[in-house]
């Protein structure tokens, strides 16, 4: 029994159990742990990976063996993108990783830190928040996804380099870099699943496009080096995420030494860990609350009876809106942007009730399936934030059963930042307009599809029709 290993289903020769992983992962890995167990040993190619479908066995390898389970595959495209993955996100289990982590958490995203970005997340979602007025001047629906994304965009890339993304067009630089990233990491590399055909690649892979969007980010990375070396010249040390780091750097009571390559894989992991998770959060809820106006009217009411006279809501009131978190956990729940979280691999050899998991090992949790379990949600299907009301339940990876973020030592560190940014968007966006589906449009007609790939933005551009309301007056 000790090396008995979890149930698998059939698999090809050669491909293994590739073609059952469709263009939805997560939907195909669900129905195929209906059949299979909540453990069970796929292999993708030439890949052994355990597939983790429910709250028990997440916390086995999240709580309960969560050293063994603390590392990273070596994936083809982070390692030409990242300096050989010399990031956080990528980053093997062990003393690089440790120490850059630590550095995140108490340097770069604390809540002191996410706290000190507060003015530049009310100046950001301002400026969003112009764009939908203008928008509505139209009497055409509104492209919303577009400003969502180009709002996540702006957001991160201020909290990152601060001024110097306005200039000469670099917003859309950095939008360009992004999309690319998005695009190669969550591609199909041959060498992933077929390590032996490493060789390949070259015909087939995506390694020289990677490679030269490396070099795109690195030109990028260079300018903000100097520019902050430039402004360093004048004592003037600005209040971003790159500056903390090239400062941190000189800082000669730093134990840890760190590189200009991994102070540009780590800025670009912020970029790229940051305003997708953030966009798609912001467009699934705006789409929900359309479909559910139910809800909308809800949210709607509470806001406004915090904002009170003062006729608008700031982020020092959103302690108090209780809907408004239970709205978002609601989203996060039943569309997690990253579906099946970050693959982990197992540094030993490892027992999970009667099962025996090999060293190196990949690691797929497959948080949506857990996070729609009829085990542990009443009409999983259902969006209904009232599920998260008078209770603790929290995705801050103490609940098994709801792990957008992850959990364990891997748990992204980047939940403090993206929920204070949601928190406010949402909150104005609900505020400030009355929002409505396009003339004529049912609620069933709202297509709430996801696009293929193993992030989940909304397959179709959201489009909506919005109505500037009395409390605009107070933006
Ligand atoms: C709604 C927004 C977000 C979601 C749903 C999300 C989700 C996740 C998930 C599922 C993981 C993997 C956790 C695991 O392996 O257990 C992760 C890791 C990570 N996230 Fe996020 N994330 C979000 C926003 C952010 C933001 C805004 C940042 C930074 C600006 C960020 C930075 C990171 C980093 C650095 C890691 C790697 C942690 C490690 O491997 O040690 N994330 N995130």
């Amino acid at each position: 029994t000790k090396t008995k290993l979890p149930p698998s289903p059939p698999r090809l020769p050669f491909i293994g159990n590739l073609h059952q992983l469709g263009s939805l992962p997560h939907r195909s890995l669900q129905a195929l742990a209906e059949k299979h167990g909540p453990l069970m040993l796929l292999r993708l190619g030439q890949v052994p990976t355990l597939v983790v479908s429910s709250a028990e066995m997440a916390r086995e390898i999240m709580r309960t063996h969560d050293h063994t389970f603390a590392s990273r595959p070596s994936l083809k495209t982070a390692n030409d993108l990242l300096g050989g993955s010399t990031d956080i996100v990528f980053a093997s289990y062990g003393d690089y990783w440790r120490q850059a982590r630590k550095l995140c958490t108490l340097h770069l995203l604390s809540a002191k830190k996410v706290h000190s970005f507060r003015l530049a997340r009310e100046e950001e979602v301002a400026l969003m928040l112009r764009k939908i007025s203008r928008a509505c001047l139209s009497p055409d629906p509104m492209d919303l996804s577009e400003i969502l994304f180009s709002f996540a965009n702006d957001m991160l890339c201020r909290a990152i380099t601060g001024n110097f993304f306005r200039e000469g067009g670099r917003s859309d630089l950095f939008r360009q870099l992004i999309e690319e990233n998005t695009y190669l990491l969550t591609g199909f590399h041959l060498e992933d699943f077929f390590p032996s055909l490493a060789w390949l690649e070259v015909l087939f892979g995506l390694g020289a496009r990677a490679k030269r969007n490396a070099e795109r980010w690195n030109q990028v990375f260079e300018e903000v080096i100097k520019d902050h070396d430039d402004r360093m010249k004048d004592g003037n040390v600005e209040n971003n995420l790159a500056d903390v780091l090239l400062c941190l750097q000189k800082d000669p009571s730093m134990e840890f030494s760190l590189t200009e390559e991994n102070i540009k894989a780590i800025l670009m992991d912020m970029f790229a860990a940051g305003t997708d998770t953030t966009y798609i959060t912001l467009e699934w809820a705006m789409a929900e609350l359309a479909q559910n106006s139910e809800v909308m009217a809800k949210l709607q009411d509470e806001l406004r009876g915090i904002a009170k006279e003062k006729g608008l809501v700031r982020e020092e009131d959103l302690s108090e809106a209780s809907y408004l978190k239970a709205v978002i956990k609601e989203v996060l729940r039943l569309h997690p942007p990253a579906p099946l979280l970050v693959p982990r691999e197992s540094l030993d050899d490892c027992h999970i009730q009667s099962y025996h998991i090999p060293k190196r090992t990949r690691v797929i949790v497959n948080g949506w399936a857990i996070n729609r379990d009829p085990k542990s949600w009443e009409a999983p299907k259902e969006f209904r934030p009232e599920r998260f009301m008078g209770n603790q339940i929290d995705f801050k990876g103490n609940d098994f059963q709801f792990i957008p973020f992850g959990a364990g030592r891997r748990i992204c560190p980047g939940m403090n930042f993206a929920i204070s940014t949601v928190e406010l968007a949402l909150a104005k966006l609900v505020h400030h307009f009355d929002w409505k589906l396009p003339h004529g449009m049912m609620r069933e007609d709202l297509d709430m599809t996801e696009a293929p790939g193993l992030t989940t933005p909304r397959k179709q551009r959201l489009q909506l029709v919005a109505k500037p309301c009395g409390y605009y007056e107070g933006l």
